[in-house]
């Protein structure tokens, strides 16, 4: 008899027998926990970061953050409960090098704070983190009075000589592929000497939640900005230069993340419960309770958290998802198992993420039997039986997610590398399988 070969680099994603029923706890949010990082070590004094999330990209973080000097040790909070960093501010030094993975958080929020050190700060990452998109920050750089070595095609590898200091001022960007330029900017800008004010010039903004995050964590550590959404000018950002807070801030569950679990209880007409779901955050994943609402489900929130609960049915959806763009590829997984089309729009700037996610997904679904095609601007997603398969991710961890959601509901389906799921949630196919068991409940 011959035995079907396992691959170690398939997964074969399981399928849920029936509804589940879960309470899944789900780790700190990366966006929160990069920008945390990043505040503490620009303080003036030490802070506390309490339940990080400890993942590849926050980790990655971490180590840039002390290849400059800061101080990011292991301990417990100050009242003693739970798992903690306390970020030690310290000067900014260079030369070191930096390595960003494929984190877009970590190779556009640190070269503002290299521009800060007093020597060279080299930044190289991982073959994807070339292509994707630097300019923003880089000529903003520019104009504010660094010195860039990079090859000119605004993007990685590149080195940042350090002046010790930075003038700061006004800077006109395009963050049409990335709200994370504008972010970037606004993040460092307190210790810039005259401060910043960022202009976007471009015909659109993409991720707005990820810019409030920002301005209301710069807030959080006393930094005075202006901004179109408190009566500001309409695309303009000011940052007053001042000396920041060191806080003790507990980072929310990453919102995000809570999507597979989430569709599961879709897609299965189940229950799953997500404890502290925060009644009001800036993360763009909390417009899943609208989204996913909409595609059939219905959800409470409660003390014990976030009720999501599944009608049995799945509804098609044409949703703008330019403000929430990371939650596209659960959107289309769920989508392609849907009883009506979809079109998922406002995405263009996808095509430039950890993969080009529009071309991933179309590709991998269709591959499992589906009809999805890519518009100027997004997908259209027309359900149809789906049989298994591989499910190629491309180094994306939405991709092996999105891959786990549509495995719950068709044999066969075998996810390739979900090991990449550690960029921001590790611990991803025990989660899964314990939710499908009930253990962890
Ligand atoms: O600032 C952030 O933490 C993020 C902003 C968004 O980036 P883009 O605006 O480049 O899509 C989002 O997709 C990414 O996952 C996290
Ligand atoms: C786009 C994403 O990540 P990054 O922070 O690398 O841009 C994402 O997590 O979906």
């Amino acid at each position: 008899m011959t035995e079907t070969p396992v691959h170690p680099a398939l997964w074969p994603a399981p399928v849920a027998s029936g509804a589940v029923d879960a309470t899944v706890t789900v780790p700190g949010s990366k966006s929160v926990t990069n920008r945390a990082l990043v505040l503490a070590s620009l303080a003036a004094e030490p802070g506390w970061l309490r339940r990080p999330l400890r993942s590849r990209d926050t980790l990655l973080m971490a180590e840039a953050l002390r290849a400059l000097g800061v101080g990011i040790e292991e301990g417990v909070g100050p009242d003693g409960s739970g798992e903690a960093w306390r970020v030690i501010p310290a000067g900014l030094h260079g030369p070191a090098t930096i390595d960003v993975g494929n984190a877009g958080t970590v190779m556009r929020f640190l070269p503002p704070v290299a521009a800060l050190a007093d020597g060279p700060v080299r930044f190289d990452g991982d073959p994807r983190s070339y292509e994707r998109p630097l300019n923003g920050v880089i000529d903003a750089l520019r104009t504010l009075g660094a010195r860039i070595d990079d090859d000119g095609r605004g993007a990685l590898p590149l080195t940042v000589h350090g002046g010790g200091a930075l003038d700061g001022g006004r800077v006109r960007i395009d963050a049409s592929s990335s709200s994370q330029f504008v972010s970037a900017l606004l993040l460092s800008a307190p210790r810039f000497n005259q401060g910043v004010e960022v202009r976007h010039t471009g015909a659109s903004l993409p991720s707005m939640p990820h810019i409030r995050m920002t301005v209301d964590m710069l807030r959080s550590v006393g930094a005075q900005v202006d901004e179109p959404e408190t009566g500001g000018e309409p695309n303009v950002w000011r940052v007053s230069p001042s000396a920041l807070l060191g806080r003790d801030l507990t980072v929310e569950p990453d919102l995000s993340n809570a999507q597979p679990f989430l569709a599961a209880a879709l897609i299965t007409g189940g229950k799953v419960t997500i404890p502290d779901w925060p009644e009001r955050t800036t993360q763009p994943g909390d417009q899943l309770r609208r989204i996913f609402t909409e595609m059939g489900g219905s959800c409470e929130l409660t003390e014990r958290g976030l009720v999501f609960t599944g009608s049995g049915s799945i509804h098609g959806i044409d949703v703008d998802l330019s403000e929430v763009g990371e939650l596209t590829p659960g959107i289309a997984a769920v989508a392609a198992l849907a009883d009506s089309p979809s079109t998922l729009r406002g995405v263009a700037h996808l095509r430039l993420h950890e993969t080009d996610r529009l071309a991933a997904l179309t590709k991998e679904i269709n591959e499992l039997g589906g009809d999805v095609t890519e518009t100027a601007d997004g997908l259209h997603i027309r359900p149809r039986r789906l049989h298994g398969g591989i499910f190629h991710t491309y180094d994306d961890h939405r991709m092996a997610t999105a891959g786990s959601i549509i495995g719950l509901a068709v044999e066969g389906v075998q996810i390739e590398n979900v090991a990449t799921t550690a960029k921001t949630l590790p611990d991803f196919p025990r989660m899964w399988t314990e939710m499908l068991t009930g253990a962890g409940n």
